[in-house]
């Protein structure tokens, strides 16, 4: 598919990452200035360097229930609508924005510029889970904590994965204090207490659940992708130290729930579509409940770059793509549901590590460093084994089309020093 024209002049560069063909969800406000007025939240829909106001339009142009969806800043309502909704909504704005439309005059004056605006949360997370299903990652953090790159004896059969914590999702640009809590060096007989020493990122997608299974129902992989609104970045950001000692036998816990960054734009999977790919051969065949006919994984281009306090740029620390994943977010979701559990909207499933078999293609600094073994050196000249404090850390990621892409905006977080306990 070649690139889509819009009479948003910006719309139609090749480097715009909100080409017409994207057009993702999100929600901003603004503070205000000497010049304008605070006004927001309010969902809106990216268009190159713009946004279109979807809740000041709604009543106008997109009433599909008799109480407004887009009244309260988060895209929750218009999820749960389904997926007819969702193609019909998508349909019109493409409508709408396409050059030479009628709508022009109109709604011209609904754009504001993503330069005078702050992003927020654009969904409400009911709740978070996170797998362990990059396949390259697995070896990894096997050869690493194990001495063995031999995977658990699950993990070919089981998209694994842990219940984490909704509340400490954030959107990109928030920034995270560097945890407290407990750990345990190797050779210390007691644990200790204080800021996490081995701080990390975790280069992951987040598929977020629009349409509810019911309690009680298993669901299909099938059913299960049509569940799916659409995907973020996603930073699982982890404190090793912490997890280390704690995640035996029962999993991540601490470690993981401080904070979890997601790009600010919700991706659709209608705007993916062109991109899907299907996930890579099966090295030991799915038990039939995880069959299915659908190609569950998209070919989309990730980065991780860090830039330290004061530095004037960032340096790349790794590039691999989201086709490197082993389970697709269907088949989590329905692996997810399979004994009975509901799942709503707005449900976000973190796919795991993203690594790919290369050294530059790792997805998080406890490979890149083979555990603070082999640090690494940043443009300026400085190393770093894990974050610290200052360090900035941004992803990045686009479907690269014919002529255009499908970007998610930057998901970045500023490590700040830890909180004092008392
Ligand atoms: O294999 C281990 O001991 C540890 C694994 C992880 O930390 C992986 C994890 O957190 C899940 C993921 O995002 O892939
Ligand atoms: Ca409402
Ligand atoms: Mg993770």
């Amino acid at each position: 598919m070649p690139l889509m024209k819009s009479w948003v002049p910006s719309a139609n560069t090749p480097d715009t990452p909100f080409p017409l063909n994207n057009l993702p969800y999100g929600v901003f406000c603004s503070t205000g200035s000497d010049t304008q007025p605070p006004f927001g939240p309010y969902c809106g829909v990216a268009i190159g360097n713009m946004i279109l106001n979807i809740t000041d339009l709604e009543h106008e142009y997109f009433q599909y229930n008799v109480d407004p969806v887009f009244d309260i800043g988060c895209w929750n309502e218009f999820m749960e609508l389904g997926p007819d909704t969702w193609a019909e909504f998508r349909a019109k704005l493409t409508e709408m924005l396409s050059e030479n439309s009628p709508y022009q005059p109109e709604i011209e004056t609904y754009l504001v510029a993503q330069s005078d605006v702050e992003m927020l949360m654009p969904f409400v997370v009911q709740e978070y889970t996170d797998f362990y299903a990059g396949r390259q990652h697995a070896a990894n953090m096997g050869a690493i904590l194990r001495g063995s790159p031999d995977l658990p004896a699950n993990w070919l059969h089981i998209p694994i994965g842990y219940n984490g914590r909704a509340s400490s999702v954030v959107v990109s640009g928030t920034d995270i204090h560097r945890p407290n809590g407990q750990m345990k060096a190797p050779d210390a007989e007691m644990p200790s207490f204080g800021p996490s020493k081995r701080l990390d990122i975790e280069l992951e997608m987040g598929a977020i659940v629009g349409t509810a299974s019911k309690f009680g129902t298993p669901i299909t992989v099938d059913e299960a992708d049509a569940m799916i609104f659409g995907y973020v970045l996603l930073n699982d950001w982890s404190a090793r130290d912490i997890q280390g000692w704690e995640y035996q036998p029962l999993g991540p816990f601490q470690g993981k729930a401080f904070g979890t960054s997601i790009s600010p734009w919700i991706v659709t999977t209608a705007a993916l579509e062109p991109f899907r790919t299907p996930t890579p051969p099966r090295e030991k065949d799915l038990l039939p409940y995880l069959n299915s006919t659908v190609d569950g994984l998209y070919n989309i281009d990730l980065e991780v770059l860090m830039q330290p306090q004061g530095a004037a740029t960032a340096t790349s620390l790794s590039k691999t793509n989201y086709n490197r994943m082993y389970y697709s977010a269907a088949e989590q979701l329905c692996h997810h549901a399979v004994g009975g559990c509901g799942m709503n909207a707005g449900d976000l499933l973190g796919s795991g590590t993203i690594s790919g078999p290369d050294k530059s293609e790792y997805g998080s600094l406890m490979e890149v460093s083979w555990a603070g073994r082999e640090p690494f050196t940043l443009d300026t000249g400085e190393t770093r084994t894990f974050i610290e404090d200052g360090d900035r850390l941004t992803l990045r990621g686009a479907a690269k089309g014919d002529g255009y892409q499908i970007g998610f905006g930057d998901c970045a977080g500023t490590i700040l020093p830890a909180v004092k306990h008392p």
